[in-house]
């Protein structure tokens, strides 16, 4: 299909599953400048479909078919277990050339080829939460029907949600491993920093400020200065002084072997989602 560029309206987007990331879509279409008419968002509970509606401007209900059958992109924004259910649901009314945008984890681009109508195009991708603040990570892998301009149309809805890297299906676990379950892990260094701060005497305030600010200022660093992280971080560490000390501590605790057996855990775990559902 076109990616919308020449055609007077933009694609009719419809989002099923409302929740962290399907809001985060939502928020990013709009700001990369669909209307709100353009867009649909599907939620089991009405609760959540209205309030989605009320902050966001968006059409929501809850049939995933009736907005399938008006949309030129539908993203597939459910947890894996329910792909499935929802897959089944959508299948018989989708028209020809509406292009299927799975962010779900684990579950290979085959298991939707199968269940969608023969030539459908689909596209995987794997975002993560940091695009809310339109500074996430995207990785998009085309399906075996989905063409240069379905590709197009799908970085194009994602540009307001940060950047966007296209890789072969195969690497999409390890993805997720690093990008789209990585937020967790400098989350949960940030806590470690604030907490360790407020341990030795700052208040609860200023040793939080210290350490996303920090964080932050060495993730642009690293983005911006060209540089192996090895180095800056040698840059860091005065002969003889504080952050060696530090260094050395985070050493004997096998923090660099925690993080490469998070990261092999999640890869891990998206391949069992995959055989789980995919059977
Ligand atoms: N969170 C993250 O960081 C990332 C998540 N993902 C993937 O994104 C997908 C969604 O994850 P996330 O947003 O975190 O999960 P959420 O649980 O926040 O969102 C899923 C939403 O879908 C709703 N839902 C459930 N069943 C249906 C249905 N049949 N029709 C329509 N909506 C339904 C749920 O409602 P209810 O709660 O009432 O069941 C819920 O609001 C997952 O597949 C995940 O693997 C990918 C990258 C990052
Ligand atoms: O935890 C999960 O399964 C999802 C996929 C990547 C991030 N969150």
């Amino acid at each position: 299909m076109s990616d919308g560029t020449t055609d007077a309206r933009r694609p009719q987007v419809a989002v099923l599953g409302g929740g962290v990331m399907g809001e985060t879509i939502v928020s990013a279409l709009l700001q990369a400048g669909w209307a709100p008419e353009d867009v649909d968002v599907t939620e089991r509970s009405a609760l959540r479909a209205n309030e989605l509606s009320e902050r966001h401007g968006v059409r929501s209900c809850d049939s995933n078919a009736k907005v399938a059958r008006r949309a030129d992109v539908l993203v597939v924004a459910v947890k894996p277990n329910v792909v499935g259910e929802v897959l089944a649901e959508v299948s018989p009314v989708l028209r020809p050339g509406t292009v299927v945008v799975t962010i779900a984890a684990g579950l290979p681009i085959s298991f939707y080829e199968q269940r969608l109508p023969e030539g459908a195009a689909v596209v995987r991708v794997m975002p993560n939460t940091p695009a809310v603040v339109g500074r996430g990570v995207s990785v998009i892998s085309a399906g075996t029907h989905a063409g240069a301009e379905d590709m197009a149309l799908v970085r194009r809805i994602l540009a307001a949600t940060g950047i966007v890297v296209e890789a072969p299906e195969k690497d999409l676990d390890a993805v997720t491993a690093i990008s789209g379950s990585g937020p967790a892990y400098a989350f949960y260094l940030i806590d470690a920093m604030a907490e360790a701060g407020v341990l030795l005497g700052l208040s609860r305030d200023v040793a939080t400020t210290l350490a996303v600010g920090t964080v932050q200022g060495a993730a642009t660093l690293a983005q911006q200065g060209g540089e192996h992280p090895a180095i800056l971080r040698e840059r860091v560490s005065s002969p003889g002084g504080t952050t060696v000390a530090a260094v050395r501590e985070l050493d004997a605790h096998g923090v660099r072997a925690a993080v490469v057996a998070a990261a092999e855990a999640a890869r891990d775990r998206s391949r069992e989602l995959g055989a789980e559902y995919a059977g």
